[in-house]
C-alpha cells in the first residue's frame, strides 16, 4: 500500500525511443537527478525529467530506481536546453541527454576526487596586454553594455584581433563574477589558444572541453561548470551542453565552421544551441568570423544580430596582397605554376616560409589501369579507394577501408597502373624533388594524426625549422606562423562548380582564412590562387578583400533559387542493404506527410550523393518551408508518425534538421 505513495518518476534513458520510462522513486529524487534504473536485462543511467503522483502504468508493474548518482541536480535551464534540442532536432531526449552529459556521468560513474589545488598561485605573472585599437574598443564596449539576450556579430578580416576582443570581453564577464563559454572549431582548438587563455587569466579555473580531453577529466570540467567552480568553459561543439549556473557570456569563434554541426547521432548544430541557450538565459553572444556563414550575416544585415566590425590587422600593416595566377595557357610542373614556383623560390632566398593549400590528403584520389578503365573503388561505397604512398596503402577516406597498393591491375594484369590525381603526398613529392635543399612540412590528417604529433608539427613551424608546408584545411585556422610570407592555392576550380549550393561559401571561407596566415607579422604577405577562371566574382571578391560583396551576391543567388537562409530544410535520410527498401520507406513517408497537410514542400526520394557506405545504400527526402515553425510543427507531428511505419529489419532512419551535407 505505502509503495502506491511513492512518486512516479518519469526518466530519460537512452534508447531510440521518443519516450520517458516511469520508475517508482522515493520524496528526495528531485528533476535533474541522475539514477541508475533497471531497463530489460540490464541496468541504465538516465535523467529524471519530472515527478508525477501517478503513472500510466500499472503500480505493480513500476520497478523501482536502483541508485541515485551523488551529484547534485542538473537545473532546470539544462533540462530546458536539452528539451529544446530534443523537439528541434527530432531527436528522443534520452539520446540529448546521454550526449550531452560528460563520458563517465552517461555510465552512471563519478571521476575520483582529485586534491583541491587552488587556481592561480603566488608566482603567477600578469599578462601582457596590447593597447586595443579603435574597432576593438568599440567591439568590447558594446558586448559588455549589453543586457539581456544580445546576439552580435563580429565580423573582423583575419588578423584584426577578434580574440582579443573575446578575452576582454571575458575579462569583464569574471570581473563581475560570472561565467563565459567559448566555443571553437573542432581543429582550432590548439594548445595555443588554451594556453592564451590559460595565460590571459591565472586565477581563473578553466574548464576544457573538446574529445582529446580524457573521460575523467570531461566529467571534472563538467561538474566544475556545474558547480560554478569552473570560470571559463572553453571547448568544441560539445561544450555546448556544460551546466553554467553565473553564465554571462558566449563567444563562438570560428562561428561559419561545419565542425560546429554534428554529423552523426544527434545532428545538432552547436552555434544556432548556443543562440538558442543566450536567448533562455538572457545572455550576449558574440560570433565572430573572417568569413561568417550566410545564415549569420543574414541576420546581422537584417538586424537581428547587431554587427560589429574590425576591418583593420592588429599587428601587419595590411591584409596579404592576392593575386590570381591564370593556368589556362601554361602547361603546369606537377600541378605548379611557374609563377608560384617563382614566388617559392623568393622565400627560400629570404629565408622566409611558404604555405601551398591543398584540400585533398592522400598521394593521389584514385588508383587506375588505363588499358583496362579498372579503377581503385572501395567495395564497401560509392567512393574511390585514396593512395596513400606513405605508407604504401590504398584507402577508403570515407569507411576506412585498407588494402596493399596492387602490382599489377587485378582485372587484366596490366603492370602499368597509375595514380591519377594529386593530393598532399604527391605534391609534397614533387616539391622535394624541385627544392632539394628546402626543408618541407607535410600538415594534414595523417602526418597531424594525434594530439602530440600536431602539436609538434606546429612547434616545428614556430621553430622555423621549415621552409614549404604543404597542408590541407587544418593548417587554415587561427595559427600565427611570423615567417609566413606566401600561401599558394594549388587548385579550387571544382568547388565553383559544384552541385553542393553551398560548396562557394566553403570555398570563399577556406582561402579567406588559409590567406590570412600569411604576412601576419612584420613581413608583408602574398597570396596566389592557380585558376582557369581568373575572372570568376567569387576569387574577384577574395583579390578585393570584399566578403561583403561575396556575401550579398551569393545571398541574392539564394533568394532567387529559394535556398537557405531564406527556406528552412529538413532531411529524412534512409539506409538500407537494398536500395529500393530505402526508397520505399521514403515514398511511403512521402504518402503520411502529404495525408498530414501542412505548408511544407516535399521533394521525392532520392539516392544521396555518396549513395553507398559501409556497404548500406542511403537515399533522402527533402522538406522545405519558408516559415520555420510550420517546418517545426510539421516535423514534429510527422516524425512521431514515423516511429509506427513498418520497416525491413535491417533499415535505419533518422532526421537531419538544416542539414549542411546532401
Ligand atoms: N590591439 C592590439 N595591438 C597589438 N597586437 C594585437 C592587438 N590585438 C591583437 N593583437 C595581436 O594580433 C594578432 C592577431 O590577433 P588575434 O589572434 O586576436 O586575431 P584574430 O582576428 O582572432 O585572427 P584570426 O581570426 O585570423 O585567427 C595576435 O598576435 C594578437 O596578439
Ligand atoms: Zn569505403
Amino acid at each position: 500500500m505505502s509503495q502506491a505513495l511513492d512518486p512516479v518518476l518519469q526518466v530519460a534513458l537512452d534508447v531510440p525511443l521518443p519516450r520517458l520510462f516511469d520508475y517508482r522513486g522515493s520524496a528526495e529524487i528531485v528533476p535533474g537527478s541522475l539514477v541508475r534504473v533497471p531497463f530489460g536485462k540490464g541496468v541504465k543511467t538516465g535523467v529524471v525529467v519530472a515527478v508525477a503522483a501517478q503513472s500510466d502504468q500499472p503500480a505493480d508493474k513500476l520497478k523501482a530506481v536502483e541508485a541515485v548518482l551523488a551529484v547534485t541536480p542538473l537545473p532546470s535551464d539544462w533540462l530546458a536546453l536539452c528539451e529544446f534540442v530534443s523537439r528541434y532536432y527530432q531527436h528522443p531526449l534520452g539520446g540529448v541527454m546521454s550526449l550531452a552529459l560528460p563520458p563517465l556521468l552517461r555510465q552512471g560513474k563519478l571521476p575520483r576526487k582529485l586534491k583541491e589545488k587552488p587556481a592561480g598561485g603566488a608566482e603567477t605573472v600578469l599578462p601582457v596586454m596590447p593597447v586595443m585599437l579603435d574597432e576593438q574598443v568599440v567591439a568590447v564596449a558594446a558586448i559588455s553594455a549589453a543586457s539581456g539576450f544580445a546576439p552580435f556579430l563580429l565580423h573582423g578580416i583575419t588578423g584584426s584581433g577578434k580574440t582579443e576582443v573575446y578575452l576582454r570581453a571575458i575579462a569583464t564577464v569574471l570581473e563581475r563574477g560570472g561565467q563565459a563559454m567559448m566555443l571553437v572549431p573542432e581543429i582550432a582548438l590548439t594548445p595555443q589558444l588554451e594556453g592564451r587563455v590559460a595565460a590571459r587569466f591565472p586565477q581563473a579555473r578553466i574548464a576544457i572541453a573538446h574529445s582529446g580531453v580524457a573521460d575523467a577529466g570531461r566529467t571534472r570540467g563538467f561538474l566544475d561548470a556545474h558547480a560554478g567552480r569552473a570560470d571559463i568553459v572553453l571547448g568544441t561543439r560539445l561544450a555546448v551542453f556544460m551546466p553554467l549556473p553565473r553564465l554571462q557570456l558566449i563567444v563562438i569563434d570560428e562561428e561559419h565552421d561545419g565542425s560546429f554541426k554534428q554529423q552523426e547521432g544527434l545532428r545538432y548544430s552547436a552555434r544556432d544551441v548556443a543562440v538558442f541557450r543566450a536567448k533562455q538565459r538572457g545572455v550576449p553572444i558574440v560570433l565572430g568570423s573572417a568569413t561568417p556563414s550566410l545564415e549569420t550575416f543574414h541576420h546581422a544585415t537584417s538586424g537581428r544580430y547587431r554587427l560589429l566590425e574590425l576591418t583593420r590587422r592588429a599587428v601587419a600593416e595590411a591584409p596579404p596582397r592576392v593575386a590570381v595566377v591564370d593556368t589556362r595557357r601554361e602547361k603546369l610542373q606537377d600541378g605548379m605554376s611557374a609563377a608560384l614556383l617563382a614566388a617559392m623560390s623568393e622565400r627560400l632566398q629570404r629565408g622566409e616560409q611558404s604555405l601551398i593549400f591543398l584540400n585533398r590528403r592522400g598521394y593521389a584520389p584514385v588508383l587506375a589501369c588505363p588499358a583496362c578503365g579498372w579503377i581503385s573503388g572501395c567495395r564497401r561505397c560509392a567512393a574511390n579507394l585514396v593512395v596513400h604512398l606513405a605508407d604504401r596503402r590504398l584507402r577508403c577516406h570515407h569507411c576506412g577501408l585498407e588494402a596493399g597498393i596492387p602490382r599489377a591491375c587485378p582485372d587484366c594484369g596490366n603492370v602499368d597502373i597509375h595514380p591519377f590525381g594529386r593530393g598532399t603526398q604527391r605534391l609534397e613529392a614533387a616539391l622535394s624533388e624541385r627544392f632539394p635543399e628546402a626543408r618541407i612540412l607535410r600538415i594534414d590528417r595523417d602526418s597531424a594524426s594525434t594530439p602530440v604529433k600536431w602539436a609538434a608539427l606546429l612547434d616545428a613551424i614556430h621553430e622555423g625549422s621549415a621552409d614549404i608546408l604543404v597542408g590541407t584545411q587544418m593548417l587554415a585556422k587561427g595559427h600565427d606562423f611570423p615567417k609566413l610570407t606566401l600561401v599558394g592555392v594549388a587548385g579550387a576550380d571544382a568547388a565553383l562548380f559544384a552541385a553542393d549550393f553551398r560548396a562557394p561559401e566553403r570555398l570563399f571561407a577556406q582561402l579567406m582564412q588559409v590567406g590570412g596566415r600569411s604576412g601576419r607579422a612584420a613581413l608583408a604577405g602574398e597570396v596566389l590562387i592557380q585558376t582557369e577562371y581568373p575572372s570568376h566574382p567569387l576569387y574577384q571578391a577574395l583579390i578585393a578583400h570584399d566578403y561583403a560583396a561575396f556575401a550579398a551576391a551569393q545571398l541574392a543567388e539564394r533568394e532567387q533559387a529559394g535556398f537557405p537562409p531564406y527556406v528552412f530544410q529538413a532531411l529524412l535520410r534512409a539506409e538500407a542493404k537494398q536500395l529500393d527498401d530505402a526508397l520505399a520507406f521514403l515514398a511511403a513517408a512521402r504518402e503520411s506527410a502529404l495525408a498530414l497537410g501542412g505548408s511544407v514542400t516535399l521533394y521525392d526520394p532520392v539516392p544521396m550523393r555518396l549513395f553507398r557506405k559501409m556497404t548500406l545504400e542511403r537515399a533522402q527526402l527533402l522538406v522545405e518551408s519558408a516559415s520555420r515553425p510550420a517546418l517545426q510543427a510539421f516535423l514534429t507531428s510527422w516524425v512521431a508518425g514515423l516511429y509506427n511505419q513498418k520497416t525491413p529489419r535491417d533499415l535505419r532512419w533518422h532526421v537531419d534538421v538544416d542539414p549542411l551535407e546532401f
